[in-house]
């Protein structure tokens, strides 16, 4: 089977490698030279784990091929996956220019039947704008080709990339065709014969379930921070009221985990294009509205007991930061919390040094040298007044307590994750704060 994706970056690449190493002949396709160029000389635009090896092996097998030319490879595929970028826009809602373009590109260069599948996070109603775009380019050249949409939202994690595509809990497929769902059915097989169940549906109830399942997630992300910062003013630990629900098997034990907030690329902006759809069709998401004021709030708690340890005097105190992307095993800081921690630290006149195993030239790329960059997790505690942890990387959970003592100049820590022992941390004289 010969298909092509476009859009090579986190999803695009994952997904076109993982269906290559299932034997699909795969054409990763990219409007970013750069990047197809890097592609091509085995170098990853990202940083995911398990990746580049999996790359490295599939094309030299002669099955994952990089490419900038969506139309020259259009004769060769029968299924075209469009993972492109759906950032939001100013009010909130996915912009959809990039799938747009790809279905134009689709509509004008098609010369047999294609199946073009929605792999981006797209809004209800966004395959019938694909489809109407390619129908447009069609009697524009005045010719009649078969073509058939399809939505097949995506699930996995960063940082578990590789491991969610393979194993995946389920694959969604929206489908309005016989057709569609024969050619779906034949590219998932590998999965569905390793156990793992393939959900056909009509198209809007698979574009929704997308939106949904991260909503979910956010909100009990949300809903844990809410209890957390209660069960700090009433005396409870939510450590063990995580673990007390979470044994719930009606709850559950996943995404329960309190902290300083959710970032990404997904979560914040799908939640903001729920709650635009909502808007749009004259409905207030109200619980979604609240999940998205919890974590904004939730993003500055770690700044916030900085601050009210140095009684609201941060002006010369150092700040040392471990972890700067928004989630371990990524180099991706898009909406990273420790962002927010940043700028309301240097507002407030600290200086502040930071370190990550794998962000650190995303953040010189963002916000230049407005911090210190260290060279290591002990580097950047030297002279520190207050340690604060962002993203819960695991050579962060058990560190030597002794040679940070020995390192600092302070004594505070600041866990934005619950990954200390408030025991240890009293034991070794540190003045401790976490989350709830
Ligand atoms: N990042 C993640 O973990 C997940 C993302 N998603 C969704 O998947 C979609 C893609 O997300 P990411 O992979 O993170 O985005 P990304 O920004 O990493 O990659 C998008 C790529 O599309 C390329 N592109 C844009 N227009 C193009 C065109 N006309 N032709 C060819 N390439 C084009 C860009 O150059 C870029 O390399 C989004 O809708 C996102 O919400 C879904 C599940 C997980
Ligand atoms: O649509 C997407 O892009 C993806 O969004 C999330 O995946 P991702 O953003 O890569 O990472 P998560 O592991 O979900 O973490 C998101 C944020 O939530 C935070 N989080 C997660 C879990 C938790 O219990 N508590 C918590 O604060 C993380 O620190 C991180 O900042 C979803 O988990 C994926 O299923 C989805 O495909």
């Amino acid at each position: 089977m010969n298909i092509a994706i476009v859009g090579t970056g986190y999803v695009g690449l994952v997904t076109g490698t993982c269906f290559s190493e299932m034997g699909v002949d795969v054409t990763c396709v990219d409007i970013n030279e750069a990047k197809i160029k890097a592609l091509q000389g085995g170098v990853m635009p990202i940083y995911e784990p398990g990746l580049e090896s999996l790359v490295l092996k599939n094309v030299e097998a002669g099955r994952l091929h990089f490419t900038t030319d969506l139309t020259a490879c259009l004769d060769n595929v029968s299924i075209v996956f469009s993972a492109v970028g759906t950032p939001p826009d100013e009010d909130g809602s996915a912009d959809l220019r990039y799938v747009l373009d790809v279905a134009r590109t689709v509509g004008r260069s098609i010369n047999k039947y294609t199946l073009l599948v929605t792999k981006s996070t797209v809004p209800v109603g966004t395959a019938q704008k694909v489809k109407a775009v390619i129908q447009e380019e069609l009697d524009k050249r005045g010719v009649t080709i078969p073509f058939d949409v399809a939505s097949n939202p995506e699930f996995l994690k960063e940082g578990a990339a590789i491991k969610d595509f393979m194993a995946p809990d389920r694959v969604v497929v929206g489908i309005e065709s016989d057709h569609a769902r024969k050619l779906m059915e034949r590219l998932y097989r590998p999965f569905v014969l390793n156990g793992y169940p393939i959900l056909f549906m009509d198209i809007p109830s698979a574009e929704m379930t997308k939106y949904a399942a991260n909503a979910m997630l956010a909100t009990r992300i949300s809903f844990m921070n809410d209890i957390a910062n209660l069960c700090e003013r009433v005396g409870a630990d939510v450590e063990c009221v995580r673990k007390g629900i979470g044994s719930d098997t009606r709850i559950g034990k996943h995404f329960l985990y309190a902290g300083c907030g959710y970032g990404g690329s997904c979560f914040p902006k799908d939640v903001k294009a729920l709650l635009y759809t909502g808007k749009e069709n004259g409905y207030t998401m109200r619980v979604i509205e609240a999940v998205e004021e919890v974590n904004e709030t939730q993003k500055s708690i770690v700044f916030e007991k900085v601050n009210k340890l140095f009684n609201n005097d941060l002006k010369g105190k150092i700040v040392a930061i471990w972890g700067l992307a928004f989630k371990p095993d990524t180099d991706d800081m898009r909406e990273a919390p420790a962002l927010v921690v940043i700028d309301k630290l240097i507002k407030a006149g600290a200086i502040v040094k930071v370190y990550d195993p794998i962000a650190m030239d995303e953040c010189k790329r963002r916000i230049g040298n407005q911090v210190e960059y260290a060279k290591d997790m002990y580097d950047v505690v030297v002279d520190a007044d207050a340690l604060s942890l962002i993203t819960e990387w695991k050579q962060f959970r058990l560190p030597s307590w002794k040679c940070i003592k020995r390192l600092m100049r302070g004594n505070v820590i600041v866990d934005g994750r619950n990954i200390y022992d408030q025991e240890e941390m009293e034991n070794e004289y540190f003045v401790y704060s976490r989350i709830g």
